[in-house]
């Protein structure tokens, strides 16, 4: 006898069928317009792998991420595959997305078509963590965003403001110098990633929020790191809403993804609550100008509320510290990897400090070092943080390179696949330096980004304006680490390798922490 289940079941194939067939069709008859809309325009069509109904190739992104494939590693496949001039689109879910791999769009993105690119797309996510989106990396373009971002520029982090910091990193160095000659006395492995970070995140904790607030490994210091590392997984994290935005029409969902940033906010809402109002109480007698400082003191010319303030800090915070500390960690990784190198960079750094007669390497000295300067500019190329730098979009449909991109498309800078680029840098995959010297091929390359092939902070309007800071940490811990130790790998298990697997959140960085034995050496 059948049941009733039974019965009912070639019905419900039917359905299936009849839909899932409805459902293709609606989208070859999609793209067939939009192809006819686009030739019949004024541009070429964007070339795009075959993709499927409802989902568009998020299979693919799948599978590139079951593979443990690297999603700059797998736009630069799609691209080499299905693409033209370096252009590639996909769909993932109801989300068209462009990545950009060739030097000529690049400049059309972030120079020719900049007033239009200078927005970003819409987050709930971030809206929802940055109140508002009141900071400047998440704000849309707007005048909201152009005064946050001259505040930064002309009061936060200009080079006479961050030379202002100089004896808080100099501090720094000394206490991490301390930490590795303990090691090198105990000849033990140490957790290089650890002191990294720690001096990444106490130079900005120190310049951010100074000293007298909040101690390092004190509870607060401690808070601020655990916040930082959850606001860049929740970002950075797999977020299904950006995808398929008519999911934030179901209640509960829409609930879901706003309970866990809004949970998050309110705890950096505490913490910053706690430190500006420290502040606010002793603006009169304080001495030490720390960011807070400033952004009170221009609080009314600038017309921010108290949730601007703490947007920003959040901003400060989460771009400036991950992304310099990776920098000095690939940078250790390199300096082991390449002995022959090395040794030149310690030469120069050795050479210089006896010219000087100082016991440490100064921030000075470390700034006037021309190796030292190619060293991080390689170190960069072949890492940068941020591999596809943050998504640009606009709110028109824009012309890239004789291709329409229609509105509303997030276009992905493939900063890492342009660094890497075997026609345009000779031996590529290469860690060479010395192309960074005068008289190397590309001794002109700086870090503004003017000629499109070397872009680890961006370009244009949206380019970072955390440079000088950034640098300066990075030069004078990382001469100092060269000066004082010579670095070995730790033998595990009869094998001396560096682990490179890697890993993107919001940056790109190393699954496994870094271990190494320092050496005292007798200069
Ligand atoms: C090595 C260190 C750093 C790297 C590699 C880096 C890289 C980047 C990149 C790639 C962008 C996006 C550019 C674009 O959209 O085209 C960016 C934006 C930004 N960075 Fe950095 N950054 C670093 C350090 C810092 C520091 C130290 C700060 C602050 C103290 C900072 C603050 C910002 C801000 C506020 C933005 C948003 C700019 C905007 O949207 O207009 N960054 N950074």
């Amino acid at each position: 006898m059948t049941t009733r289940v039974e019965a009912a079941l070639p019905h419900a194939l039917l359905f299936l069928v009849l839909f899932l067939s409805y459902v293709t069709l609606l989208h070859i008859a999609k793209r067939s317009k939009s192809k006819q809309q686009q030739q019949q325009g004024h541009g070429r069509l964007l070339p795009s792998p075959p993709g499927l109904p409802l989902i568009g190739h998020l299979h693919l992104a799948i599978l590139y991420r079951l593979q443990g494939i690297l999603p700059n590693v797998s736009f630069c496949d799609l691209t080499a595959k299905y693409g033209r001039d370096g252009l590639v689109l996909i769909r993932l879910g109801s989300m068209p997305m462009l990545a950009v791999s060739s030097r000529r769009a690049a400049e059309a993105v972030m120079r020719t078509q900049d007033h239009l690119l200078a927005w970003r797309p819409p987050s709930t996510m971030a809206h929802t963590l940055f109140y508002g989106s009141r900071d400047v990396i998440f704000a849309s373009y707007s005048d909201h965003w152009r005064q946050a971002k001259k505040l930064l520029t002309t009061h936060l982090l200009t080079m006479k403001k961050v030379q202002s910091y100089r004896t808080v990193r100099e501090e720094e160095v000394r206490r991490a110098m301390a930490k590795v000659s303990d090691a090198a006395m105990a000849s033990k492995a140490l957790d290089v990633s650890e002191l990294l970070y720690g001096f990444t995140f106490d130079v900005m904790c120190r310049a951010a929020v100074s000293g007298r607030v909040v101690k390092a490994d004190d509870d607060m210091s401690r808070l601020f790191r655990e916040l930082i590392n959850l606001t860049e997984k929740l970002i950075g994290g797999l977020n299904l809403e950006d995808y398929f935005p008519w999911l934030l029409r179901v209640g509960v969902f829409r609930r879901a993804v706003c309970a866990k940033a809004d949970r998050l906010r309110k705890r950096w809402d505490e913490l910053l609550d706690k430190v500006i109002d420290d502040h606010e109480r002793n603006q009169a007698q304080q001495h030490e100008h720390d960011f807070v400082d400033v952004l009170l003191s221009h609080q009314h010319e600038y017309g921010l509320t108290k949730d601007h303030l703490k947007a920003l800090l959040i901003d400060i915070f989460v771009a400036g510290t991950d992304t310099s500390y990776l920098v000095l960690e690939y940078a250790m990784v390199e300096l082991v990897r390449n002995p022959h190198v090395t040794s030149r960079l310690q030469d120069e750094v050795r050479h210089r400090v006896l010219n000087t007669q100082e016991m440490v390497v100064t921030e000075e000295v470390a700034s006037s070092m021309a190796y030292l300067k190619a060293f991080i500019k390689e170190t960069l190329r072949l890492h940068p943080p941020a591999p596809m730098l943050a998504p640009h979009y606009s709110l028109t449909e824009v012309d890239i390179d004789g291709y329409v991109v229609p509105a509303k498309t997030p276009i992905l800078i493939n900063n890492w696949a342009l660094a890497r680029d075997s026609s345009v840098w000779k031996d590529a995959e290469e860690f060479k330096p010395e192309r960074f010297m005068e008289m190397g091929s590309e001794a002109s390359i700086n870090f503004k980004g003017n000629d499109f092939q070397f872009l680890p902070f961006g370009a244009g309007r949206r380019m970072c304006p955390g440079i000088n800071f950034s640098i300066s940490s990075i030069e004078v811990l990382l001469a100092n680490l060269v000066y004082h130790f010579n670095w070995e790998v730790p033998t595990v298990m009869g094998k001396t390798s560096i682990d490179m697997t890697e890993e993107v959140c919001m940056t790109l960085h190393r699954k496994e922490k870094l271990f190494l034995v320092p050496k005292m050496v007798g200069v």
